[in-house]
Protein backbone atom coordinates (compact mmCIF):
# COMPACT_ATOMS: atom_id res chain seq x y z
CA UNK A 1 0.00 0.00 0.00
CA UNK A 2 1.04 3.69 -0.63
CA UNK A 3 -0.84 6.65 0.45
CA UNK A 4 -0.17 10.60 -1.85
CA UNK A 5 -0.42 13.18 0.89
CA UNK A 6 -1.12 15.78 -1.25
CA UNK A 7 -4.34 17.39 -1.75
CA UNK A 8 -6.41 16.84 -5.33
CA UNK A 9 -9.44 18.77 -5.90
CA UNK A 10 -12.85 19.08 -7.22
CA UNK A 11 -14.21 22.15 -8.37
CA UNK A 12 -16.27 22.61 -5.27
CA UNK A 13 -12.65 23.23 -3.39
CA UNK A 14 -11.67 26.33 -5.83
CA UNK A 15 -12.53 29.63 -7.22
CA UNK A 16 -11.07 31.77 -10.29
CA UNK A 17 -9.13 34.87 -8.89
CA UNK A 18 -9.97 37.75 -10.84
CA UNK A 19 -7.63 39.46 -12.69
CA UNK A 20 -7.29 43.19 -14.69
CA UNK A 21 -8.49 43.24 -18.03
CA UNK A 22 -8.89 45.38 -21.36
CA UNK A 23 -12.31 43.26 -22.16
CA UNK A 24 -15.41 46.24 -22.18
CA UNK A 25 -17.66 43.38 -22.69
CA UNK A 26 -18.73 40.06 -22.46
CA UNK A 27 -19.91 40.22 -26.11
CA UNK A 28 -16.07 40.40 -27.24
CA UNK A 29 -15.05 36.90 -25.88
CA UNK A 30 -14.99 34.20 -28.43
CA UNK A 31 -15.67 30.88 -27.00
CA UNK A 32 -14.62 29.12 -30.46
CA UNK A 33 -11.80 27.22 -30.30
CA UNK A 34 -9.32 25.60 -33.10
CA UNK A 35 -7.77 22.00 -33.29
CA UNK A 36 -5.56 20.22 -34.79
CA UNK A 37 -5.12 16.48 -33.96
CA UNK A 38 -2.15 14.03 -33.31
CA UNK A 39 -3.17 11.96 -35.59
CA UNK A 40 -6.11 12.44 -37.58
CA UNK A 41 -5.38 15.29 -40.23
CA UNK A 42 -8.12 17.26 -40.60
CA UNK A 43 -8.57 19.98 -37.62
CA UNK A 44 -11.32 21.22 -35.92
CA UNK A 45 -13.26 24.59 -35.40
CA UNK A 46 -16.24 25.26 -32.99
CA UNK A 47 -17.32 25.65 -29.06
CA UNK A 48 -16.24 22.71 -27.53
CA UNK A 49 -18.67 22.31 -24.88
CA UNK A 50 -20.42 18.46 -25.94
CA UNK A 51 -23.44 16.25 -24.72
CA UNK A 52 -22.50 12.96 -23.34
CA UNK A 53 -22.86 9.66 -24.91
CA UNK A 54 -25.65 8.24 -22.84
CA UNK A 55 -28.94 7.57 -24.13
CA UNK A 56 -30.50 10.97 -22.21
CA UNK A 57 -27.97 13.21 -23.92
CA UNK A 58 -26.22 11.77 -26.58
CA UNK A 59 -29.31 12.08 -28.84
CA UNK A 60 -29.40 12.94 -32.53
CA UNK A 61 -32.04 16.19 -31.65
CA UNK A 62 -29.60 17.22 -29.15
CA UNK A 63 -27.26 17.34 -31.36
CA UNK A 64 -29.21 18.88 -34.07
CA UNK A 65 -29.81 21.89 -31.80
CA UNK A 66 -26.10 22.32 -30.28
CA UNK A 67 -24.96 22.14 -33.93
CA UNK A 68 -26.51 25.29 -34.44
CA UNK A 69 -24.37 26.94 -31.78
CA UNK A 70 -21.20 24.90 -33.38
CA UNK A 71 -21.18 23.08 -29.89
CA UNK A 72 -20.82 18.88 -30.33
CA UNK A 73 -22.90 15.62 -29.34
CA UNK A 74 -21.14 12.32 -28.36
CA UNK A 75 -24.20 10.29 -29.95
CA UNK A 76 -24.69 7.12 -27.87
CA UNK A 77 -23.60 3.97 -28.82
CA UNK A 78 -27.58 2.73 -29.34
CA UNK A 79 -29.27 3.99 -32.24
CA UNK A 80 -29.45 1.41 -35.24
CA UNK A 81 -27.74 1.69 -38.53
CA UNK A 82 -31.53 2.30 -39.70
CA UNK A 83 -32.14 5.56 -37.27
CA UNK A 84 -28.65 7.07 -38.50
CA UNK A 85 -29.55 6.75 -41.86
CA UNK A 86 -32.55 8.61 -41.41
CA UNK A 87 -30.83 11.64 -39.34
CA UNK A 88 -27.85 11.38 -41.57
CA UNK A 89 -30.33 11.89 -44.45
CA UNK A 90 -32.53 14.85 -42.95
CA UNK A 91 -29.41 16.58 -41.51
CA UNK A 92 -27.08 19.18 -42.99
CA UNK A 93 -24.09 18.04 -44.61
CA UNK A 94 -22.51 19.96 -41.58
CA UNK A 95 -23.43 17.71 -38.65
CA UNK A 96 -20.68 15.61 -38.86
CA UNK A 97 -18.27 18.78 -37.82
CA UNK A 98 -20.00 17.96 -34.38
CA UNK A 99 -20.90 14.78 -33.61
CA UNK A 100 -19.20 11.88 -33.13
CA UNK A 101 -20.18 7.70 -33.25
CA UNK A 102 -19.61 6.26 -29.52
CA UNK A 103 -18.55 2.89 -29.44
CA UNK A 104 -18.09 0.36 -26.87
CA UNK A 105 -14.63 -2.44 -27.18
CA UNK A 106 -16.63 -5.84 -28.05
CA UNK A 107 -16.43 -7.87 -30.87
CA UNK A 108 -20.20 -6.60 -31.76
CA UNK A 109 -19.33 -3.28 -31.00
CA UNK A 110 -16.30 -3.30 -33.58
CA UNK A 111 -18.74 -4.85 -36.12
CA UNK A 112 -21.92 -1.86 -35.80
CA UNK A 113 -18.88 0.47 -35.82
CA UNK A 114 -17.36 -0.75 -39.00
CA UNK A 115 -21.08 -0.78 -40.55
CA UNK A 116 -21.81 2.57 -39.39
CA UNK A 117 -18.37 3.74 -41.00
CA UNK A 118 -18.88 2.22 -44.16
CA UNK A 119 -22.47 3.16 -45.00
CA UNK A 120 -21.27 6.59 -43.74
CA UNK A 121 -17.69 7.58 -44.46
CA UNK A 122 -18.26 11.40 -43.91
CA UNK A 123 -18.33 10.67 -39.84
CA UNK A 124 -15.32 12.02 -39.12
CA UNK A 125 -15.51 11.30 -35.13
CA UNK A 126 -15.14 7.86 -33.35
CA UNK A 127 -15.42 7.93 -29.36
CA UNK A 128 -14.69 4.66 -28.33
CA UNK A 129 -16.05 4.84 -24.23
CA UNK A 130 -15.47 2.29 -21.73
CA UNK A 131 -15.91 2.90 -17.31
CA UNK A 132 -12.63 1.68 -17.38
CA UNK A 133 -10.05 2.80 -19.58
CA UNK A 134 -7.35 0.68 -17.42
CA UNK A 135 -7.30 -2.24 -19.51
CA UNK A 136 -5.32 -3.50 -21.89
CA UNK A 137 -7.85 -4.96 -23.71
CA UNK A 138 -8.87 -1.22 -24.34
CA UNK A 139 -5.14 -0.13 -25.66
CA UNK A 140 -5.57 -3.08 -27.88
CA UNK A 141 -8.83 -1.72 -28.85
CA UNK A 142 -7.56 1.61 -29.95
CA UNK A 143 -5.03 0.45 -31.59
CA UNK A 144 -6.89 -1.48 -34.09
CA UNK A 145 -9.44 1.44 -34.62
CA UNK A 146 -6.42 3.35 -35.22
CA UNK A 147 -4.78 0.64 -38.09
CA UNK A 148 -8.64 0.60 -38.97
CA UNK A 149 -9.24 4.71 -39.63
CA UNK A 150 -6.56 6.65 -40.28
CA UNK A 151 -8.14 9.74 -40.75
CA UNK A 152 -10.72 9.91 -38.84
CA UNK A 153 -10.48 11.74 -34.80
CA UNK A 154 -10.29 9.23 -31.99
CA UNK A 155 -11.73 9.90 -29.34
CA UNK A 156 -10.93 7.42 -25.83
CA UNK A 157 -11.79 6.93 -22.27
CA UNK A 158 -12.36 7.38 -19.26
CA UNK A 159 -8.98 7.97 -17.29
CA UNK A 160 -7.82 10.16 -15.10
CA UNK A 161 -4.13 9.82 -14.41
CA UNK A 162 -1.17 11.34 -16.80
CA UNK A 163 0.49 7.98 -18.16
CA UNK A 164 -2.46 6.52 -19.32
CA UNK A 165 -3.58 9.53 -21.12
CA UNK A 166 0.36 9.19 -22.73
CA UNK A 167 -0.36 5.30 -23.57
CA UNK A 168 -3.89 6.01 -25.17
CA UNK A 169 -2.61 9.04 -27.00
CA UNK A 170 0.51 6.64 -28.20
CA UNK A 171 -2.18 3.84 -29.37
CA UNK A 172 -3.69 6.01 -31.41
CA UNK A 173 -6.44 8.28 -29.66
CA UNK A 174 -5.93 12.16 -30.66
CA UNK A 175 -8.72 13.35 -27.76
CA UNK A 176 -8.52 11.55 -24.37
CA UNK A 177 -11.97 11.74 -22.06
CA UNK A 178 -11.09 12.18 -18.50
CA UNK A 179 -13.23 11.58 -15.89
CA UNK A 180 -13.87 8.15 -13.12
CA UNK A 181 -17.06 8.57 -10.66
CA UNK A 182 -17.65 12.17 -10.77
CA UNK A 183 -21.05 12.26 -12.92
CA UNK A 184 -24.45 13.48 -11.34
CA UNK A 185 -25.79 9.66 -11.81
CA UNK A 186 -22.50 7.89 -11.17
CA UNK A 187 -22.02 5.59 -7.96
CA UNK A 188 -18.72 4.12 -9.05
CA UNK A 189 -16.96 5.67 -6.04
CA UNK A 190 -19.35 4.86 -3.64
CA UNK A 191 -19.26 0.55 -4.82
CA UNK A 192 -15.84 0.68 -5.41
CA UNK A 193 -14.06 3.57 -3.64
CA UNK A 194 -12.30 4.31 -7.17
CA UNK A 195 -12.00 7.56 -8.30
CA UNK A 196 -10.27 10.69 -8.84
CA UNK A 197 -11.71 14.51 -7.60
CA UNK A 198 -12.06 15.93 -11.32
CA UNK A 199 -10.36 19.38 -11.40
CA UNK A 200 -7.09 17.63 -10.46
CA UNK A 201 -7.52 14.73 -12.86
CA UNK A 202 -8.11 17.48 -15.49
CA UNK A 203 -4.84 19.55 -14.25
CA UNK A 204 -2.74 16.14 -14.70
CA UNK A 205 -4.37 14.71 -18.00
CA UNK A 206 -3.84 18.02 -19.95
CA UNK A 207 -0.57 18.45 -19.01
CA UNK A 208 0.32 14.92 -20.19
CA UNK A 209 -1.78 15.85 -23.32
CA UNK A 210 -0.52 18.79 -24.50
CA UNK A 211 2.69 17.64 -24.10
CA UNK A 212 1.96 14.71 -26.21
CA UNK A 213 -0.20 17.38 -28.82
CA UNK A 214 -2.93 15.72 -27.81
CA UNK A 215 -6.22 17.13 -26.61
CA UNK A 216 -8.09 16.08 -23.66
CA UNK A 217 -12.13 16.08 -22.45
CA UNK A 218 -13.34 16.78 -18.62
CA UNK A 219 -16.16 14.38 -18.77
CA UNK A 220 -18.78 14.61 -15.86
CA UNK A 221 -18.89 16.60 -12.38
CA UNK A 222 -19.95 19.89 -14.04
CA UNK A 223 -23.05 21.11 -12.33
CA UNK A 224 -23.07 25.11 -13.31
CA UNK A 225 -21.72 27.22 -15.83
CA UNK A 226 -18.97 28.20 -13.17
CA UNK A 227 -17.89 24.15 -13.32
CA UNK A 228 -17.44 24.60 -16.61
CA UNK A 229 -15.47 27.56 -16.80
CA UNK A 230 -13.05 25.44 -13.82
CA UNK A 231 -12.85 22.54 -16.14
CA UNK A 232 -11.17 25.28 -19.11
CA UNK A 233 -9.42 27.07 -16.56
CA UNK A 234 -8.03 23.97 -15.35
CA UNK A 235 -6.86 23.20 -18.98
CA UNK A 236 -9.59 21.04 -20.27
CA UNK A 237 -9.94 21.52 -24.05
CA UNK A 238 -13.30 20.20 -24.76
CA UNK A 239 -15.94 19.97 -21.91
CA UNK A 240 -18.66 17.27 -21.74
CA UNK A 241 -22.34 17.95 -19.96
CA UNK A 242 -24.38 14.74 -19.04
CA UNK A 243 -26.59 15.98 -15.93
CA UNK A 244 -26.65 19.83 -17.31
CA UNK A 245 -28.26 18.64 -19.90
CA UNK A 246 -30.85 16.27 -18.90
CA UNK A 247 -34.11 17.20 -18.89
CA UNK A 248 -34.47 19.04 -21.74
CA UNK A 249 -36.95 18.49 -24.85
CA UNK A 250 -34.04 17.26 -27.07
CA UNK A 251 -33.15 14.93 -23.95
CA UNK A 252 -34.09 11.05 -24.47
CA UNK A 253 -35.67 9.64 -21.30
CA UNK A 254 -39.20 9.49 -20.39
CA UNK A 255 -41.40 12.25 -19.85
CA UNK A 256 -43.23 12.20 -16.65
CA UNK A 257 -46.47 14.13 -15.31
CA UNK A 258 -47.11 14.04 -11.16
CA UNK A 259 -49.36 16.52 -10.10
CA UNK A 260 -49.38 19.13 -12.90
CA UNK A 261 -45.45 19.25 -12.62
CA UNK A 262 -43.35 17.62 -15.55
CA UNK A 263 -40.31 15.39 -15.16
CA UNK A 264 -37.73 13.68 -17.39
CA UNK A 265 -36.09 10.42 -16.12
CA UNK A 266 -32.63 10.91 -16.48
CA UNK A 267 -30.70 7.66 -15.83
CA UNK A 268 -26.45 6.32 -15.99
CA UNK A 269 -25.46 3.96 -18.72
CA UNK A 270 -24.59 1.80 -16.19
CA UNK A 271 -27.68 1.99 -13.75
CA UNK A 272 -30.12 -0.86 -13.29
CA UNK A 273 -32.20 1.11 -15.58
CA UNK A 274 -30.01 0.91 -18.44
CA UNK A 275 -29.23 -2.67 -17.82
CA UNK A 276 -32.64 -4.04 -18.44
CA UNK A 277 -32.79 -2.06 -21.13
CA UNK A 278 -29.93 -2.68 -23.23
CA UNK A 279 -28.82 -6.03 -21.55
CA UNK A 280 -31.57 -7.34 -20.36
CA UNK A 281 -30.51 -6.68 -16.65
CA UNK A 282 -27.80 -6.96 -14.52
CA UNK A 283 -24.91 -9.13 -14.77
CA UNK A 284 -24.89 -11.36 -11.59
CA UNK A 285 -21.37 -10.59 -11.07
CA UNK A 286 -21.53 -6.94 -11.43
CA UNK A 287 -23.29 -4.29 -9.46
CA UNK A 288 -24.93 -1.45 -10.59
CA UNK A 289 -22.96 1.85 -11.06
CA UNK A 290 -25.40 3.96 -11.78
CA UNK A 291 -28.62 5.90 -10.44
CA UNK A 292 -32.10 6.61 -11.89
CA UNK A 293 -33.52 10.16 -11.27
CA UNK A 294 -36.61 12.53 -12.22
CA UNK A 295 -35.11 16.31 -13.28
CA UNK A 296 -38.35 18.78 -13.83
CA UNK A 297 -38.53 19.26 -17.30
CA UNK A 298 -36.97 22.46 -18.58
CA UNK A 299 -38.30 22.75 -22.26
CA UNK A 300 -35.49 23.40 -25.18
CA UNK A 301 -31.93 23.07 -24.64
CA UNK A 302 -31.23 26.93 -25.70
CA UNK A 303 -31.77 28.79 -22.95
CA UNK A 304 -29.42 25.92 -20.92
CA UNK A 305 -27.14 26.83 -23.92
CA UNK A 306 -27.00 30.50 -23.46
CA UNK A 307 -26.54 30.30 -19.42
CA UNK A 308 -23.76 27.94 -20.31
CA UNK A 309 -21.88 29.97 -23.04
CA UNK A 310 -23.04 33.55 -21.12
CA UNK A 311 -21.53 32.33 -18.39
CA UNK A 312 -17.63 31.38 -19.59
CA UNK A 313 -18.16 34.31 -21.77
CA UNK A 314 -18.16 36.16 -18.13
CA UNK A 315 -15.36 34.35 -16.68
CA UNK A 316 -13.40 35.49 -19.54
CA UNK A 317 -13.77 39.03 -18.90
CA UNK A 318 -13.37 38.74 -15.13
CA UNK A 319 -9.65 37.35 -15.94
CA UNK A 320 -9.07 39.15 -19.26
CA UNK A 321 -9.26 36.60 -21.52
CA UNK A 322 -11.05 37.75 -25.09
CA UNK A 323 -10.58 34.15 -26.65
CA UNK A 324 -11.31 30.90 -24.70
CA UNK A 325 -8.33 29.58 -25.77
CA UNK A 326 -6.67 31.97 -23.54
CA UNK A 327 -8.49 30.91 -20.49
CA UNK A 328 -6.45 28.45 -18.85
CA UNK A 329 -2.60 30.71 -18.92
CA UNK A 330 -4.86 33.70 -17.42
CA UNK A 331 -6.53 30.97 -14.57
CA UNK A 332 -5.03 31.73 -10.84
CA UNK A 333 -7.38 29.17 -8.45
CA UNK A 334 -7.89 30.04 -5.02
CA UNK A 335 -8.40 27.08 -2.56
CA UNK A 336 -11.54 27.78 -0.94
CA UNK A 337 -13.49 26.50 1.96
CA UNK A 338 -16.70 28.28 0.69
CA UNK A 339 -18.88 28.51 -2.25
CA UNK A 340 -21.83 30.06 -2.27
CA UNK A 341 -24.21 31.89 0.30
CA UNK A 342 -27.20 29.45 1.21
CA UNK A 343 -29.51 32.28 2.66
CA UNK A 344 -32.04 31.36 0.06
CA UNK A 345 -31.72 28.27 -1.13
CA UNK A 346 -33.12 25.07 0.43
N1 LIG B 1 -16.87 7.78 -16.27
C1 LIG B 1 -17.25 6.92 -15.37
O1 LIG B 1 -16.88 7.01 -14.20
C2 LIG B 1 -18.14 5.79 -15.73
C3 LIG B 1 -18.86 5.79 -16.89
N2 LIG B 1 -19.74 4.78 -17.17
C4 LIG B 1 -20.52 4.84 -18.43
O2 LIG B 1 -21.49 3.82 -18.51
C5 LIG B 1 -21.27 3.00 -19.65
C6 LIG B 1 -21.67 1.59 -19.35
O3 LIG B 1 -20.83 1.11 -18.35
P1 LIG B 1 -20.68 -0.41 -17.96
O4 LIG B 1 -21.83 -1.17 -18.48
O5 LIG B 1 -20.39 -0.46 -16.50
O6 LIG B 1 -19.35 -0.93 -18.65
P2 LIG B 1 -18.64 -0.68 -20.05
O7 LIG B 1 -19.58 -0.50 -21.14
O8 LIG B 1 -17.63 0.33 -19.82
O9 LIG B 1 -17.94 -2.14 -20.16
C7 LIG B 1 -16.88 -2.36 -21.06
C8 LIG B 1 -16.16 -3.65 -20.84
O10 LIG B 1 -15.22 -3.46 -19.80
C9 LIG B 1 -15.22 -4.59 -18.91
N3 LIG B 1 -14.88 -4.13 -17.56
C10 LIG B 1 -13.83 -4.57 -16.83
N4 LIG B 1 -13.77 -3.94 -15.66
C11 LIG B 1 -14.79 -3.07 -15.63
C12 LIG B 1 -15.26 -2.14 -14.68
N5 LIG B 1 -14.64 -1.96 -13.52
N6 LIG B 1 -16.35 -1.41 -14.97
C13 LIG B 1 -17.00 -1.60 -16.13
N7 LIG B 1 -16.59 -2.47 -17.09
C14 LIG B 1 -15.51 -3.19 -16.84
C15 LIG B 1 -16.65 -5.10 -19.02
O11 LIG B 1 -16.65 -6.51 -18.78
P3 LIG B 1 -17.49 -7.14 -17.58
O12 LIG B 1 -18.86 -6.51 -17.61
O13 LIG B 1 -17.50 -8.60 -17.93
O14 LIG B 1 -16.75 -6.83 -16.35
C16 LIG B 1 -17.05 -4.82 -20.45
O15 LIG B 1 -16.62 -5.87 -21.28
C17 LIG B 1 -19.79 3.20 -19.97
O16 LIG B 1 -19.51 2.91 -21.32
C18 LIG B 1 -19.60 4.64 -19.62
O17 LIG B 1 -20.09 5.44 -20.66
C19 LIG B 1 -19.90 3.75 -16.32
C20 LIG B 1 -19.23 3.69 -15.14
C21 LIG B 1 -18.24 4.68 -14.78
N1 LIG C 1 -20.09 5.75 -12.85
C1 LIG C 1 -20.97 6.03 -13.82
N2 LIG C 1 -20.72 7.08 -14.63
C2 LIG C 1 -21.60 7.30 -15.58
C3 LIG C 1 -22.75 6.52 -15.76
N3 LIG C 1 -23.42 6.99 -16.82
C4 LIG C 1 -22.70 8.02 -17.28
N4 LIG C 1 -21.61 8.21 -16.53
C5 LIG C 1 -20.57 9.22 -16.69
O1 LIG C 1 -21.06 10.49 -16.27
C6 LIG C 1 -20.76 11.46 -17.28
C7 LIG C 1 -21.70 12.65 -17.19
O2 LIG C 1 -21.50 13.30 -15.97
P1 LIG C 1 -22.41 14.55 -15.48
O3 LIG C 1 -21.87 14.89 -14.13
O4 LIG C 1 -22.20 15.64 -16.47
O5 LIG C 1 -23.82 14.09 -15.43
C8 LIG C 1 -20.88 10.63 -18.55
O6 LIG C 1 -20.28 11.23 -19.66
C9 LIG C 1 -20.16 9.36 -18.12
O7 LIG C 1 -18.78 9.47 -18.18
C10 LIG C 1 -22.97 5.45 -14.88
O8 LIG C 1 -23.98 4.72 -14.93
N5 LIG C 1 -22.06 5.25 -13.91
K1 LIG D 1 -19.69 8.23 -21.14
Amino acid sequence: MRIELDIKLGFKNVMIRPKRSTLKSRADVSLERTFKFLHAKKGWTGIPVMAANMDTTGTFEMATALAEHKMFTAIHKHYSIEQWKAFLDAAEESITEHIAVSTGTGSADMEKLNELMNQFPQLRFICIDVANGYSEHFVKFVKKVREKYPDKVIIAGNVVTGEMVEELLLAGADIIKVGIGPGSVCTTRLKTGVGFPQLSAIIECADAAHGLGGQIISDGGCKSPGDVAKAFGGGADFVMLGGMFSGHKESGGELVEEDGEKFKTFYGMSSETAMEKYSGGVAEYRASEGKTVKVPYRGPVEDTVQDILGGVRSTCTYVGAKKLKELTKRTTFIRVQEQLNEMFSE
